[in-house]
């Protein structure tokens, strides 16, 4: 590499952290249009109450925090995931918590993949509670593995379960909101259903394809105004999203926890999650720098964007096949907590020593460069 391209390299680092810090200083972590909404737009508090909302993946992660925020606003909740000793646990909690009764309260099982019981369960809350004011179609799986190294059962089931499922469960409950020429549908998409990352091929096919398919339905239900279609797109987000991602073969999951400090905390997402629904926004977009911003690049400089996730997907890559998920994880914990002259002592308490020459002089360095560069660099070895 030339000293000149070297130069200029470093020059955007600089300026892109310049940016984040700037971004970060008035804690833009959502598109303009939803932080708008959170200083301007209409409470959740005032809008949500009185619903029935059902939730898929709410035994775990964004969907979890989702019911425990909504049971505090006073709605009627069904909890749909497929381990119903979660869902009792789930409940329980929002029962301790919030404002609800048992009553208020449906746990119901459902595999979104066996699309043969959508119709039955849709059937079961109508039964229960009268009607459906929110679906929120969150349950999903993510993907861990390179394109060439996995088998095409790992495609089908992404397919499976993030677009089919969640395009037949929004089947089954929409004549009854068009019925009532009311309604919300918000499904949690990805950001990664906007840009794309290497390793997350399948992942990212079913979550490009359903913000293609709701973005068109919402086009066809123009003549509802009262029926609101809501993609909703976070950046990395506290969860066990890696932990349950699929890897090469479809019986196999990654199945290690991950550090996640530097993820957007799950009380936050979901936060802005409920303002969306209470301001009918049609697309957000959550999530802190750079995520955020790279989201930003690939709507309006895309050539510079797939330029940089090239780069940057390259080492992601190279970290995948060396193994260092967690190490490059640890190193940003280990960056914040510590001094630079303390950081190989820790790394010493928990990295093998293959681990240890594996991470090699120039990872290290970067964790001298200023704190942005060096938060943007590690942020993107693996997330
Ligand atoms: N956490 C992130 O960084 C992140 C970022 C962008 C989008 N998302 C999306 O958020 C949604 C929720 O994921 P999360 O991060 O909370 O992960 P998670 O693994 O913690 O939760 C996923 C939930 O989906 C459920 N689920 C999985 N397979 C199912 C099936 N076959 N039938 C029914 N339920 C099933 C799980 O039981 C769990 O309740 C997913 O759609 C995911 O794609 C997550």
């Amino acid at each position: 590499m030339s000293w000149e391209l070297l130069l200029w390299l470093l020059a955007l680092c600089a300026l892109l952290a310049l940016v984040v810090q700037l971004l970060r200083f008035l804690r833009a972590d959502g598109d303009l249009t939803l932080l708008w909404a959170e200083w301007q737009g209409r409470r959740p508090e005032w809008e949500l109450t009185d619903m029935v909302v059902w939730v898929t993946g709410a035994s775990s992660g964004i969907g979890e925090e989702l019911v425990y925020q909504l049971s505090k606003l006073g709605v009627s909740l069904v909890l749909s995931a497929r381990r119903v000793q979660e869902l009792e646990r789930v409940k329980r909690r929002c029962l301790e918590n919030g404002n609800l009764k048992d009553k208020d309260i449906l746990v119901l099982p459902l595999d979104l993949t066996d699309r043969s019981s959508h119709e039955a369960a849709t059937k079961m809350v109508l039964q229960e509670f009268g009607k459906i004011d929110i679906l929120v179609n969150n349950a999903g799986r993510s993907q861990r593995s390179l394109f060439v190294e996995t088998s095409l059962d790992v495609f089908k089931e992404l397919i499976e379960l993030n677009y089919l499922g969640t395009l037949s469960l929004t089947m089954c409950v929409l004549p009854h909101m068009i019925e009532r020429k009311q309604g919300k549908i918000v499904t949690v998409n990805s950001l990664l259903g906007i840009i794309s990352a290497p390793l997350s091929s399948g992942y990212c096919a079913s979550k490009h394809a359903l913000r293609g398919f709701f973005n068109c339905l919402r086009t066809e239900l123009a003549t509802y105004p009262g029926i609101v279609v809501s993609n909703i797109c976070p950046g990395p987000v506290q969860s066990n999203i890696v932990k349950n991602a699929l890897s090469e073969e479809v019986t196999k999951s990654v199945g290690i926890d991950v550090a996640q400090s530097h993820k957007m905390a799950t009380s936050r997402c979901v936060r802005l999650m409920l303002i969306s629904m209470a301001n009918d926004l049609k697309e957000v977009w959550i999530a802190d720098h750079p995520f955020l911003l790279i989201a930003y690049l690939w709507q309006y400089m895309p050539t510079w964007a797939w330029w940089l996730t090239n780069i940057l997907g390259k080492k992601r890559i190279e970290n995948f096949k060396k193994g260092l998920v967690r190490p490059i994880y640890t190193i940003l914990n280990t960056y914040q907590s510590c001094r630079k002259y303390e950081i190989f002592e820790h790394l010493k308490t928990f990295l093998t020593p293959h681990q240890l020459y594996d991470i090699n002089t120039k990872d290290i360095r970067s964790i001298v460069f200023p704190r942005h560069i060096c938060w943007f660099t590690i942020n993107y070895y693996w997330s």
